[in-house]
């Protein structure tokens, strides 16, 4: 019997203009595991604010990277989307010998290609095993688990439901650690160490770990493993959280705000990773690469360098391959 892997990352606008903004947005934060605001106050807000006067705000900033990479890359329109469907092609031609059972295809939670489409399609095909793989370092109930919500929703009315794995989480996976490692230490052995190294997790309200939710503590976990991979002393590096929306408390400490306090004491040299992300995206080629740069620079802050996501870097497909073959182990042959 075949199996398709699907890799999923969170989706994209399918045009950097204000109404392909505003589709994306729509579908993205009517979620309710993305915000948890009682309904019918966030719909209002959604409806009444958001959505009327985000898109043409974000519109301009999508623009900025669609076709950009940090890694030298040949980027087709939005980055995520580009870079999850290289890792697909790679992770496919990575199993093609060892592993001729399984197919790789990939799919976006919110946008196209949708879950929907894609698990339909494969099942018309004759697949009736799948792995979602939720390329989620760091498993929040606001992204692994709306994966998850997803996948329970396409079958919610079908008697023949076939057979499905997930992946949870792979924050402290050896291969994802030494990838990460290996991505800091290829910048340091050709430039340098900077003075610190920055560890910016995209954050979540901080009431979401308060209930329960165990991201907090993964991301943490993630930045212990690559400091003692990488062999850097406490004072060397720190975590902290980017992308905040909205005006409720998330996740401490920002990543804005920790840029300038450095800033502003003289700090000559950072380099900033973000192990959140397994693709280069709006939040890292943006918020972090170009935003959070003149944020440290204007502050007084001296050399500032963005290390690239782990995107289609061969260790990280063969961190890939390592999962789906835990995952899916090989059957013996008779
Ligand atoms: C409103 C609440 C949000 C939560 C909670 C959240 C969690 C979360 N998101 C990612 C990864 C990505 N987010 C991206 C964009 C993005 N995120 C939010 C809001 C929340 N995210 C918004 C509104 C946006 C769109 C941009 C904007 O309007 O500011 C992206 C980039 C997508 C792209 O097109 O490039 C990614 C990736 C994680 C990992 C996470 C929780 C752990
Ligand atoms: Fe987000
Ligand atoms: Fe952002």
């Amino acid at each position: 019997m075949s199996t398709a892997v699907i890799l999923m990352n969170l989706g994209t606008p399918a045009e950097p203009t204000a109404r392909g903004v505003r589709q994306f947005l729509g579908d993205f934060l009517s979620d309710p595991r993305v915000v948890e605001i009682p309904r019918p106050l966030w719909l209002a807000i959604l409806y009444g604010l958001v959505l009327p006067l985000r898109p043409g705000k974000i519109a301009p900033a999508y623009r900025e990277i669609w076709g950009r990479s940090a890694d030298g890359e040949a980027v087709e329109g939005s980055p995520i989307l580009h870079y999850t469907r290289r890792q697909a092609e790679l992770l496919q031609q990575r199993l093609a010998d060892t592993r001729p059972d399984i197919t790789v295809t990939y799919a976006m939670t919110y946008g196209k290609p949708s879950l929907d489409s894609v698990v339909h399609r494969l099942r018309r095909q004759g697949y009736e095993s799948f792995l979602v793989f939720p390329l989620y370092p760091q498993y929040s109930a606001t992204t692994t688990a709306a994966i998850y919500d997803r996948v329970a929703q396409i079958y919610r009315n079908s008697r023949d439901v076939p057979d499905i794995s997930l992946v949870h989480d792979y924050y402290r996976h050896p291969h994802y650690i030494r990838a990460l490692a290996a991505s800091v230490r290829e910048l340091w052995d050709r430039k340098g160490q900077a003075d610190k190294l920055l560890l910016s997790f995209h954050g979540i309200p901080r009431a979401n770990v308060t209930k329960g939710d165990p991201y907090y503590r993964q991301c943490h976990e993630t930045a212990e493993h690559l400091a003692a991979e990488l062999g850097l002393g406490g004072d060397r590096w720190q975590v902290s959280f980017q992308s905040r929306f909205g005006k409720a408390e998330w996740l401490q400490p920002y990543t804005d705000k920790t840029l300038i306090e450095w800033g502003e004491k003289g700090l000559s040299s950072v380099d900033v990773l973000c192990p959140a992300f397994s693709a280069d995206c709006l939040e890292t080629l943006e918020e972090i690469s170009v935003e959070n740069r003149a944020n440290f620079i204007d502050a007084g802050g001296g050399q500032y360098r963005y290390i690239p996501a782990l995107n289609i870097r061969p260790d990280h497909i063969e961190m890939l391959a390592t999962i789906v073959g835990e995952k899916l182990p090989a059957k013996p042959r008779r």
